[in-house]
């Protein structure tokens, strides 16, 4: 039976076929048996065919290179974090200076697309972790949320891969991270509601506390503009 099979069956049991249960991104066991350069070729055949069905005129100068770029895209950058060659190294240092207190990267600048529609998810990540004797660069932590943003998402999977791969990192649980986010699904189609952003949150460890929580979130101002 072929994976893809298997996994509907769960869904169709579970009476939902569009939210996975599992917190890592469904992807097939042959995921990485094509290289970069030959996906791209794929995509780019698959990307001319939908616009040769639409009816566009891919001799036009100004849509001729557009399979080629949405496929470039596609691999190198939007869904370039499906690719785990990809991940950031978190590197990691000493607490040296034994620094006990909350640690909070906030506003971080988060680019994702849903995978519902393929539409872009626009908002900011916050992020904040209490070190156990690990700290980690101040900058990895926006690459770790640039990382797993890029990929087909939602919006709940995405914030649990974000705390998971930072507890990793640093050894402790108490890590937790929230976002607010927009999604051009909701806002520029369907519904149309243009001013709704959507707030998920995790929690790890200390941050389960009411006081730890709270302190996190009175260093947000979740009223951002994005
Ligand atoms: N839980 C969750 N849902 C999402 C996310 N992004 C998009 N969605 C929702 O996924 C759902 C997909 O539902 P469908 O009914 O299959 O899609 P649709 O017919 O295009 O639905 P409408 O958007 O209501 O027009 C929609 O309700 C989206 O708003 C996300 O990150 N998390
Ligand atoms: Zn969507």
């Amino acid at each position: 039976m072929k994976i893809e099979d298997t996994l509907e069956n769960q869904f169709d049991e579970l009476g939902n076929d569009h939210i996975s249960t599992s917190e890592d991104t469904p992807l097939r066991s042959d995921a990485f048996d094509l290289d970069d350069a030959e996906k791209i070729e794929r995509i780019r055949e698959n990307v001319r065919e939908i616009m040769l069905t639409l009816g566009l005129d891919l001799t036009d100068d100004s849509l001729k290179g557009t399979p080629n770029r949405v496929a470039k895209m596609y691999v190198n950058e939007i869904f370039g974090g499906l690719n785990p060659a990809r991940k950031p190294k978190a590197s990691t240092f000493d607490n040296k200076y034994k620094y006990g207190e909350m640690l909070v990267e906030k506003n971080i600048t988060l680019y994702s697309t849903c995978e519902h529609h393929l539409l872009p998810i626009v908002g900011r990540a916050h992020v904040a972790y209490i070190s156990n004797g690990t700290v980690v660069g101040l900058s990895k932590m926006n690459r770790i949320v640039d990382y797993y943003a890029k990929r087909p998402q939602v919006q709940e999977r995405l914030n649990i891969q974000i705390v998971r791969e930072l507890q990793k990192a640093l050894g402790t649980e108490d890590v937790a991270c929230v976002i607010d986010a927009k999604h051009l699904c909701v806002n520029s189609r369907g519904i149309r509601d243009i001013d709704s952003s959507t707030v998920t949150a995790e929690y790890g460890g200390k941050f389960k506390e009411e006081l730890v929580r709270r302190e996190f979130l009175n260093y947000l101002n979740l009223d951002t503009h994005f």
